[in-house]
């Protein structure tokens, strides 16, 4: 591999952290690294079209300047090509023909452009996981027999994902003829309100409805809207019911997600919950062993043992810092020594703090809990009741999670006067205090918008 498509996996995963997960895999995953020229100073990146490279310009070029001055420390002209007028380069291998969600999305097959594939042999198992990586282990060797649903849970980055396409690539490697379904919560709205707009129910739901084992990630994101949950609740019972596997995971177990209708819960909750907890800083180095190797960058135990004990609550941010150690590895040709990844840590763990919260996320984020759209929430008029509910909510949320003023607030909803901002969030105040299954809703918005 050369150094180029090393440093474009730090790149991509810098642009991870910054956009949504369907931004990301539409636009930046589909990219791929064709050559980097340090002597006039530019970038040749390969995408799939003309039109994708200009959405990239429009849309996303100071993304791509910052993930290349982040690896690089220096801005490179970028310059797009398309098959037309570029050598092709080979894909990555496949992790698995897992059958993925959207239309539009590319084809799942190393999620977070990782180099190897997500199975049980590259996870490494320690007494915060072991507990998950069993039942996953049982349910991937026993489909629909040993636990069904299966619920796992635990915070970002301590590898649901990872275990979610273990058991997928593990079923598929012992029976190629079961049909496997990967639908990430969020996605899973998406899909259902361009099927619904396309009158393409039926194929959506047939396209569900053969899963021989349904995987959904993020189940978190399907709490809220109603025609979501619906549909949802039918998927589940029609699998369920034909003694198909389901797997689910979320950043919480089914209790605290509150937005999620009572039916779903007591169905999620039906057989095994599993967690997974921060691993344990012997866990931690096996980890960092484990992706160098993987990674094929020689990390001294001491300089392990350094990282494992700094980065301890994310297991993502263990991986990124051993990427960036090899992309500097790459460029620089010295060992990476305490001294030289000192730097490289900060930069992880300053960079991963939680994105800033935009009143454009928090509107986003409303309008599907409420099952409006973004437009109707920021419009001047109160075309319903449902509407304008959702619109108070989504100015009360941003006071909460902004420190924009009242009249700041105001201009984005509609310029609105600062005096009736105030009279709403008040309004909403009074909401929650007297029913706690609004207050419940609200909360769980807030922590879907903090937690993204
Ligand atoms: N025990 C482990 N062994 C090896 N790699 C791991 C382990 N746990 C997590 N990882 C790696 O850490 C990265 C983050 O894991 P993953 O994406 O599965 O987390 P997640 O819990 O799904 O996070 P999120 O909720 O943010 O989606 C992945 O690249 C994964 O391979």
């Amino acid at each position: 591999m050369d150094s180029f498509e090393d440093a474009w996996k730090v790149i991509s995963d810098y642009c991870k952290s910054k956009i949504t997960d369907i931004a990301y895999n539409t636009w930046i995953s589909r990219i791929q690294p064709v050559d980097l020229d340090f002597d006039n100073g530019t970038a040749y990146l390969l995408v799939p079209n003309d039109f994708h490279a200009q959405t990239l310009r429009r849309c996303y070029m100071s993304l791509l300047n910052e993930g290349f001055e982040e690896i690089f420390g220096t801005k490179f002209n970028i310059e797009f090509r398309t098959p037309a007028n570029a050598p092709k380069k080979s894909k990555p291998s496949a992790a698995a023909s897992i059958t993925t969600s959207a239309a539009t999305a590319p084809l799942l097959q190393s999620p977070d452009s990782s180099s190897y594939e997500y199975t049980f042999d590259t996870f490494i198992v320690g007494s915060s996981n072991k507990f998950a990586h069993a039942a996953c282990l049982a349910v991937a060797t026993n489909p629909s027999h040993a636990y069904n649903p299966l619920f796992l849970y635990g915070n970002s980055g301590l590898g649901k994902t990872h275990l979610l396409y273990a058991i997928g690539n593990e079923i598929k490697k012992n029976d190629p003829s079961k049909v496997i379904c990967y639908i990430k919560g969020d996605d899973f709205t998406v899909e259902l309100v361009e099927s619904l707009r396309l009158a393409k129910m039926n194929e959506f739901r047939q396209k569900y409805r053969q899963a021989d084992i349904l995987l959904v990630d993020d189940v978190q994101f399907i709490g809220g809207k109603e025609s979501t949950q619906e549909e949802f609740f039918h998927t589940f019972n029609a699998l369920y019911d034909a003694r198909k596997q389901i797997v689910l995971t979320s950043d919480r177990p089914p209790k605290e997600i509150k937005t999620l209708e009572d039916r779903l819960r007591s169905r999620f909750e039906q057989d095994l919950i599993a967690d997974i907890q921060p691993p344990d800083l012997e866990t931690r180095i096996a980890i960092i062993k484990r992706k160098a190797e993987l990674d094929g960058v020689e990390i001294s135990d001491e300089v392990c043992e350094y990282v494992a004990s700094k980065i301890k609550a994310n297991i993502r941010q263990l991986e990124g810092t051993v990427k960036k150690i090899k992309a500097k590895y790459y460029l620089d040709g010295e060992k990476p020594t305490i001294n030289s990844v000192q730097g490289i840590i900060s930069d992880i763990l300053n960079n991963d703090a939680p994105p800033e919260v935009t009143v454009e996320r928090i509107i986003d984020e409303v309008a599907r809990t409420y099952g409006v759209s973004a437009d109707e929430i920021r419009s001047q008029k109160n075309r319903s009741a449902n509407i304008s509910n959702a619109r108070h909510i989504a100015i009360y949320v941003t006071r909460e999670l902004t420190t924009l003023s009242m009249v700041a607030i105001g201009e984005e909803f509609g310029n609105r006067h600062y005096s009736t901002i105030i009279y709403t969030i008040q309004k909403v105040q009074k909401m929650m205090e007297k029913d706690r299954k609004v207050k419940e809703i609200i909360d769980d918005t807030i922590k879907n918008i903090r937690d993204r």
